[in-house]
């Protein structure tokens, strides 16, 4: 029986330290069995942490017959590949510990769930350490679901979680967040750090002096590889559980510890994801050979309910043949590197990847909530048992300043009262409180930052942000949909600065072909390529010299370019094209994207996290118009002004029914939208002598008032009504985004979104 088995690891890319053991302990479990039966050929790709990179060599393998793969470290990556095994009906064997909420009928899960691991943690630490838990983890799936889990155990058990930090998956930079903790003082740090931010955080952490004895970290990643790591220096005091540690001192171990070194040749460390890929690697393939079939049912049928004694105790596999009973420890890194057992479950723990569901119940209670949060008058607030903030409607936020997991005492929600007129409604584990301001509260005054204009809290905070900015050369980043100001925000941010008498310089990548964008950002020398100009030239960098250089749709940047664009921002030097002198410049960047760059950088792979750690120094996100409402007369008497200046006196104001219209309308194209809409109803309302009114609007808009009942609830049928309409009614995208008022690429990417055919 020949078969081939694929393995899908990052050799290369941000969690290789880890995965480079794992590919081992699986190659390890093959060469084993091929000393006796010689009859597996195990291919290996390199998937690079790169979920699409992983799907499409599982793919590939898949098309070849390949039907077992191992490996798939990342919840991303494992994700990813989940559609290639159903389509081909492979198996796969998931050696991670994971964040469990899922249960796939083509996966063998031989690493921990968290009810297996961290609920165990968080037992330990509260019980010898205290109660005020300070989360650190990597932006993407594993980190952010356990955080859920860990926040629901924590305040069932009157914990409290005081912060909760997400870094850019492959982040090396710990400055400010350890600065965090050093003032927040919490007692534990629990990580979910993955790859080359782990020993990044542990070296910072003790070389910014703190320590195990003050604060120690307990992570359900960092094992004797990642101890390695960084050094055994760094890792010594801190906290780790799973099934399997190297130090285990049984027979079993001692055993397998000898012949893994033997055939790796050297004495690297073993961690628990080694073992259970090797573990997982051996009773498939033992499985398969039994039955002397690849049957992916067939293997998973009978796998179910065996037991198995191994190095880390007697293991049973689950009915279903997918997750494994266990027993489970607690170590204490030593300063060799290895763990010292100061907690042992002595019996198995079965596994339960739903026990804490941070989808079911809680997110139908979310729709629900959020549904209300829009009709409602009232601003929303939902408490846990403890006082913890699970929910709050926009509304609330904007007039409270609270944010999700925020703790109430009994004395704050007291004070509501003084401001508020609040309804209380206590249930069952929750807390319901719906306010609505005191009759007479005063309106938020208007904040003026340059050019913009808001009454907008939420904005008034974000421009706080843009007013420290200015008064700064650190590199910004604006957020925000488009058509919301971004470029407006800059443009002020420069004016405002120490550089207002310099050059402000805007490049939008995304409209530069890409083979361009090089030339256009660093300049070029004589002859450097066919069509450069005579003498050459000085590209953007060099234009802003003690300016502003503003780079606009910074998502649509190649990545061979981020690179080159890294290298400038930390060096402060370019070179030009074709050219060999390093030229200084001395120029501050804004820049600004409407994409979600942490989820790229997690999913997508396609934004550098060091780029975007290097441009996100200071941040803000511009709130789309439809979350500021009470700003859009102001919008609109400004328009109108700067319209009489350039077509000469007009209508002064908008009817009350069309001003009533505008405020609820979703503007999915923002300010640029309503201003394309008041100059054509300008025009239109000045031809007939009179206010405007809703004639004057395009039809899209005017069609919103029939239908707006249904709407109420679906922002995103309102944006996809409006983009269909547009579609029909215009001869191209580009005159169809020109409509709406929002940028072609934007248009291209909704339609995309929405399904819309063209
Ligand atoms: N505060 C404001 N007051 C009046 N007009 C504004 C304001 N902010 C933006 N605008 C107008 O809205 C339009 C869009 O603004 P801007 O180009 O700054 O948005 P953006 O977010 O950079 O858009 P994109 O993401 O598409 O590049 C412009 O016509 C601008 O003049």
């Amino acid at each position: 029986m020949q078969m081939k088995v694929g393995l899908l690891f990052s050799l290369t890319g941000i969690t290789s330290i880890t995965e480079r053991g794992q590919y081992e302990a699986a190659s390890f479990a093959i060469s084993e069995f091929n000393e006796q039966h010689a009859e597996i050929e195990a291919i290996v790709r390199d998937i690079s942490s790169d979920p699409r990179k992983s799907a499409e060599e599982a793919e590939a393998l898949a098309l070849d017959g390949v039907k077992i793969f191992i490996g798939c470290y990342t919840s991303a990556c494992r994700k990813a590949v989940l559609p290639v095994l159903e389509k081909y009906d492979c198996l796969l064997v998931y050696p991670t510990l994971y964040e469990g909420q899922e249960d796939h009928p083509n996966v063998f899960y031989t690493g921990e769930v968290p009810n297996q691991q961290v609920h165990i943690l968080i037992d330990y630490f509260m019980h010898h350490y205290g109660k005020r838990i300070y989360l650190i983890g990597n932006d993407y799936i594993y980190p952010r679901e356990t955080n859920e889990q860990v926040k629901t155990y924590t305040s069932g058990k009157n914990g409290e979680v005081i912060e909760e930090r997400y870094v850019p998956f492959g982040n090396q930079e710990f400055h400010e967040v350890i600065q965090d903790i050093i003032l927040k003082k919490p007692d534990v740090i629990f990580s979910t750090l993955v790859g080359k931010s782990v020993p990044a955080f542990y070296r910072k952490y003790k070389q910014m002096g703190l320590s195990p004895e003050s604060v120690p970290i307990f992570s359900p990643i960092t094992k004797e590889t990642e101890i390695e790591a960084m050094g055994a220096e760094f890792g010594a005091g801190h906290y780790s559980s799973a099934s399997y540690f190297q130090s285990l001192s049984n027979p079993l171990n001692q055993s397998f510890i000898q012949r893994f070194h033997r055939f790796s040749e050297g004495k690297k460390p073993v961690s628990s994801v080694m073992y259970n890929t090797y573990l997982g690697t051996k009773i498939v393939l033992d499985s398969m050979l039994k039955l002397r079939a690849f049957d992916r049912e067939k293997i998973m049928g009978y796998m179910g309910g065996k037991r198995m004694d191994t190095a880390c105790g007697t293991l049973r596999v689950d009915a279903n043949g997918r997750h494994l009973s266990r027993p489970v420890k607690i170590g204490k890194a030593l300063p060799d590197g290895q763990f010292d057992i100061v907690w042992d479950s002595d019996k198995n723990i079965n596994p339960e990847p739903f026990k804490i569901s941070t989808r079911k119940a809680s997110r139908v209670n979310e729709i629900v909530l959020e549904a209300w949060g829009q009709i409602s008058e009232e601003a929303i607030i939902a408490l846990s048992e403890n006082g913890t903030i699970q929910y709050l409607s926009r509304k609330a936020a904007e007039l409270t300043g609270f944010r999700k997991g925020n703790r109430l005492t009994k004395k704050m929600i007291g004070q509501l009262n003084d401001a508020f007129q609040v309804i209380s409604h206590e249930a069952k584990h929750k807390h319901l409180l719906l306010l609505k301001p005191r009759i007479g509260r005063k309106s938020i005054p208007v904040m003026k930052f340059g050019r913009v204009r808001t009454r907008n809290e939420q904005y008034q905070l974000e421009l706080e942000t843009a007013r420290i900015a200015a008064q700064s050369t650190a590199n910004v980043l604006i957020l925000g949909e488009t058509g919301t100001g971004k470029e407006v925000v800059a443009k002020s941010i420069h004016e405002m600065s120490d550089r207002r008498n310099g050059p402000l310089i805007s490049v939008n990548t995304g409209l530069i072909p890409k083979n361009l964008i090089a030339s256009e950002l660093f300049g070029y020398v004589e002859g450097t390529f066919t069509g450069a100009r005579k003498g050459g030239a000085i590209g953007k960098f060099e234009a802003a010299q003690k300016g502003t250089l503003f780079l606009d749709e910074i998502g649509d940047m190649p990545m061979d370019l981020q690179v080159i664009l890294l290298r400038a921002l930390e060096t402060k030097r370019i070179v030009r094209l074709g050219d060999t002198n390093e030229r200084e410049v001395d120029i501050r960047i804004i820049a600004a994207t409407n994409r979600n760059l942490p989820e790229e950088i997690a999913y997508g792979n396609t934004f550098r996290s060091d780029l975007y750690y290097r441009l996100n120094v200071l941040s803000l996100t511009i709130p789309p118009l439809r979350e500021r409402p009470e700003d859009i007369e102001g919008l609109i008497r400004e328009m109108l002004e700067e319209l009489k200046d350039s077509y000469g006196d007009g209508p002064d104001q908008v009817n009350g029914e069309a001003l009533q219209l505008l405020v609820e309308y979703p503007w999915p194209g923002n300010i640029r939208e309503l201003r394309n809409v008041i100059e054509r109803a300008y025009l239109l309302a000045r031809s007939k002598a009179r206010d405007i009114t809703q004639d004057d609007f395009p039809a899209n808009l005017r069609g919103y008032t029939a239908r707006k009942p249904m709407q109420q609830l679906s922002l995103r049928e309102v944006e996809k009504d409006a983009i269909s309409k547009a579609l029909r009614e215009t001869k191209s995208v580009l005159e169809a985004a020109r409509k709406l008022g929002i940028a072609r690429s934007t248009l291209y990417r909704k339609i995309k979104e929405f399904g819309i055919s063209i």
